[in-house]
């Protein structure tokens, strides 16, 4: 199986910790064995008075027996977990790193509550591979073979019953609780997926559903959600018991069935009674071994489910799987070429956009317009490599983006989007998102060039920026851009709450700052673009007009008659 490939490989990487863990396992499963069936053995000589010495030698060994038990078990215990934790670890920091560059378009597929629960839980379902799944058959085949090889010296029947216990054991008790299980569990995968999209939609809509007065309802579909996911793993967990249950009464019946065996051989004469405990015992404890093999197929289908839910959600593209090296270089101001760009959002019926050419030269200012919808912020996420366009190419400094690491692209962009993410913790920390070493002067120079010249560097901002109104967050955001190095920077409607003043000033020293670099700024507003190099109307996912402010001016076009509306509207508010 595919899917499992990964987990194999991880196992393959902790092989010395899980060969450690199965000699401690097998040698404690074959103590354990020897002590009872010592013990046994021990109790029928002590029936015939045996010499002192033969009680000592035996009291002896069970006691070693004992604690070579224990102590085995032990270091069964502390290799097989710690090979898990670190095959755990492994698997985790790997898929994480597939997952960071795909991020985007996996969003664009699944709900994101579900989706986190998923993650995690995936990953942790994982540790059961090893423990619960790969482990136990080795342990039993391996406990087995030996006691069936020590039980068929004293009797081949009733080793020929312990076989026959293993094989009901092993396979038919599994078996059974096969049949039902997938039905089980997969109703319980369904219901964790609904209750976590249920959670994640309350915690994050919690004030519009209060304000339109919905989260009562919210809460009580949240309940009922809870409710049933109780109710199903219930059951599962009451298919899993009846699975132990099982395995026990077939334990019980085998015992038996050696006990009612042993009794006719010693009748016939071909078992000598004195070692009819020790085989009883064995029994007893040999099967202990094999209890584990109950739960396997509950846990195997666990695990391969979610090794194949997580291979899916990593599985690239065709054309993000190729493994880029290009850089882009941080000395230069970058060049854009974005050549017949067609770009649909998975699911979406039409194309956001459209057959889109642009060139746009280094150290250029250039402003894209257009009304809501036309595509503009899609641009950047595609210059930025989050997604990837469907049609066409787009080349920075000569060179496509499909070559280009998209690290070395975020690097020498600073980047403005239109809802930034704020940490919980001081503004400082929350500046210095990058690592880049700022001394506290430069930091409080741009909260001045910012216009946020009250707030202190040691100030909380609350979980997604809570306490900060929209114009701080976009001004912060500006702020944390203006401490990168980058040579490119994609600002999208960086400034829309905030007023025409402290807009102005903003831009002063922005402008200031980025005099050599290149810089695309997404703008509703028509104000101010007399500042920039060019402007690129864009409608409909298509560009419909390009030139300077004042050759857009003089066309008379679409962009003109934009600039008409926006004259009117002002005029009429100021009226
Ligand atoms: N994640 C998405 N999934 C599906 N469709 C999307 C997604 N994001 C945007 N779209 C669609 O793509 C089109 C272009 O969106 P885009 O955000 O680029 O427009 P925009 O010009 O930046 O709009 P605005 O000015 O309102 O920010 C829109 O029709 C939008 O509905």
């Amino acid at each position: 199986m595919n899917e499992l490939a990964v987990l194999s490989k991880a196992m393959i990487q902790e092989r010395k910790d899980i060969l450690l863990s199965i000699l401690g396992g097998f040698i404690a499963g074959i103590a354990g064995v020897a002590l009872f069936s010592a013990s046994g053995y021990l109790v029928s000589q002590t029936v015939f008075s045996p010499p002192l010495y033969t009680l000592i030698v035996l009291t002896s060994m069970v006691k070693l027996l004992g604690l070579l038990r224990a102590a085995s078990r032990y270091g069964e215990r502390l290799y097989s977990h710690r090979a898990t934790f670190s095959m755990l670890s492994r698997l985790r920091t790997s898929f994480f790193a597939k997952l960071i560059p795909l991020t985007p378009g996996i969003l664009n597929r699944n709900r994101s509550g579900d989706l986190l629960a998923r993650i995690v839980g995936d990953v942790e379902s994982l540790q059961n591979y090893f423990l619960r799944v790969a482990y136990p058959p080795i342990m039993v085949v391996m406990v087995f073979l030996a006691t069936v090889l020590f039980i068929s010296a004293f009797s081949f029947w009733i080793a020929l019953l312990f076989v026959i216990g293993m094989l009901a054991t092993a396979f038919v008790v599994p078996g059974i609780v096969l049949l039902g299980q997938r039905r089980i569990h997969g109703r319980v995968r369904e219901q964790r997926a609904q209750l976590s999209t249920e959670v994640t939609e309350v915690l994050y809509g919690f004030r519009d559903l209060k304000v339109y007065g919905q989260l009562a309802q919210r809460e009580q579909q949240l309940q009922q959600a809870s409710a049933t996911l109780a109710a199903e793993q219930q059951r599962a967990a009451g298919h899993l018991l009846r699975g132990q249950s099982m395995h026990a009464l077939v334990t019980f019946l085998i015992s038996w069935g050696v006990l009612a065996l042993g009794a006719y051989l010693i009748m016939s004469g071909a078992l000598a009674g004195v070692f009819l405990a020790m085989l009883v015992m064995a029994s007893l404890t040999v099967f202990e071994e094999a209890a584990a093999m109950a739960t396997l197929p509950a846990y195997k289908e666990d695990s391969e489910h979610a090794a194949k839910r997580l291979t899916e959600t990593v599985q690239p593209t065709d054309v993000q799987s190729l493994r880029p090296g290009g850089a882009l270089s941080l000395d230069q101001a970058v060049s854009l070429e974005l050549s017949g760009v067609t770009f649909q959002y998975e699911g979406e019926w039409r194309p956001a956009l459209k057959d889109v050419s642009l060139h746009i030269s280094p150290g250029s200012k250039t402003a894209i317009v257009g009304p809501s919808g036309s595509g503009k912020s899609t641009i950047i996420e595609l210059l930025l490599k989050l997604r990837t366009p469907t049609a066409g190419d787009i080349r920075l400094n000569d060179v496509s983006v499909m070559e280009l690491e998209e690290k070395s692209i975020w690097e020498a962009a600073n980047v403005v989007l239109q809802q930034s993410h704020f940490f919980r913790g001081t503004i400082r920390a929350n500046l210095l998102l990058d690592e880049e070493e700022h001394s506290d002067e430069q930091l409080l120079d741009v909260l001045a060039k910012v216009q946020l010249p009250d707030k202190s560097l040691t100030d909380m901002v609350y979980e997604k920026g809570e306490n900060l109104s929209d114009g701080e967050k976009q001004r912060l955001a500006l702020a944390r851009a203006m401490l990168r190095q980058g040579r490119l920077w994609l600002l999208d409607e960086p400034t829309s709450s905030l007023d025409y003043v402290t807009e102005q000033h903003i831009m002063k020293h922005l402008y200031a700052q980025t005099a050599q670099d290149t810089l695309i700024l997404i703008s509703h507003r028509l104000t101010g673009l007399e500042e920039m190099d060019r402007i690129v109307v864009m409608d409909q996912g298509k560009v419909v007009e390009t030139g300077s402010y004042s050759e857009l001016m003089e066309q008379k076009g679409y962009f003109y008659e934009m600039k008409k509306i926006e004259r009117q509207m002002i005029g009429e508010a100021a009226v």
